[in-house]
């Protein structure tokens, strides 16, 4: 087994008999960004889930840094960003108390918080650009802002696989760069950073891997071999069709805005952003 994320023939299952995933196989080594795409229904939140162990594994094995998914739950090893629609924001809690639960796994029976677990949640909080909004109820935040708070959640648990269900829906162009910024950092810290994302413009500029998803994994590894016209075709479908932005007057050969386009009917279904592509990687 492998020391970052190792998925072998895994198939789930829910209960009503939905087989979201069937005979699923790949890897992600530590100190990665792997980019999880595929369209809505393929099986990205119920892969995530299986990571968390919070559905059974009707077939297969999962593998988190060498243990099993029990085993890695136990040492705190994995954490979860959720999207924005599976929180209840109406709760009434504190930042610093959202941060500070990512330090229950690490706390006695009682949780009473160590001074090296409020020292985690400023780091964290710090790390995020969150700090002078410690106090602010979770509710008061921006969509930007509710992210890096659960983003500090992660790092104040100390994760080594941070699940990141699309991180990037509501925010601004400027909280986006942050946040891969700290994606990035957390990398070069060794983690293994799994992001679901319907953004595919920008995942050659950010992630080193990726995995597709569509009811199994169809494909994944290193961007450059994975992230491929036939693969993203096989992956979502339609027909690829080639678009220059704006029209040929609007901007000159240094810049050309042209991307790809998957087309269904006529109905855009996915960019893919030659641009982003070709740029270099920092
Ligand atoms: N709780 C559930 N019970 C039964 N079936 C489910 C459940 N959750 C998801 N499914 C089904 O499992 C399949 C995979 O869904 P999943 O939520 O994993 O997709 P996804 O890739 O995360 O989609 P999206 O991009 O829309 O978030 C779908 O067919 C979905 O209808």
């Amino acid at each position: 087994m492998s020391d970052g994320i190792d998925v072998k023939n895994l198939t789930v299952a829910y209960r009503n008999g939905v087989t979201a995933l069937r005979d699923a196989s790949f890897t992600v080594p530590q100190g990665s960004v792997t980019a999880l795409v595929g369209v809505n229904g393929a099986g990205k939140s119920t892969l995530f889930k299986a990571l968390m162990g919070l559905l059974p594994h009707a077939a297969g094995q999962v593998g988190i840094m060498g243990g099993t998914v029990e085993q890695a739950l136990a040492r705190n090893l994995v954490a979860y960003v959720p999207q924005a629609e599976e929180v209840d924001w109406s709760f009434p809690v504190l930042v610093q108390d959202v941060v500070m639960m990512g330090r229950y796994g690490h706390m006695g029976f009682f949780r009473r918080p160590r001074p090296q677990d409020r020292q985690a949640v400023d780091t964290a909080l710090a790390r995020v650009g969150m700090a002078d909004f410690r106090h602010r109820q979770i509710g008061e935040l921006s969509g930007g802002q509710k992210k890096r708070v659960f983003l500090a959640r992660a790092i104040a648990q100390d994760a080594r696989v941070i699940l990141l269900d699309e991180p990037f829906t509501g925010v601004d162009v400027k909280t986006e760069e942050a946040i891969i910024a700290l994606l990035k950092a957390m990398r070069d810290e060794g983690r293994v950073m799994l992001v679901s994302t319907h953004d595919l413009g920008s995942v050659p500029e950010y992630c080193d891997r990726v995995v597709m998803v569509k009811g199994t994994v169809l494909a994944s590894g290193p961007t450059g071999t994975t992230f491929t016209p036939e693969n993203l075709k096989r992956a979502f479908g339609g027909v690829l069709r080639h678009f220059v932005l704006g029209g040929a007057a609007l901007h000159d050969d240094a810049d050309q805005r042209s991307v790809d386009v998957f087309t269904d009917d006529e109905r855009p279904l996915v960019f893919y952003d030659h641009r982003a592509r070709t740029r270099d990687p920092e």
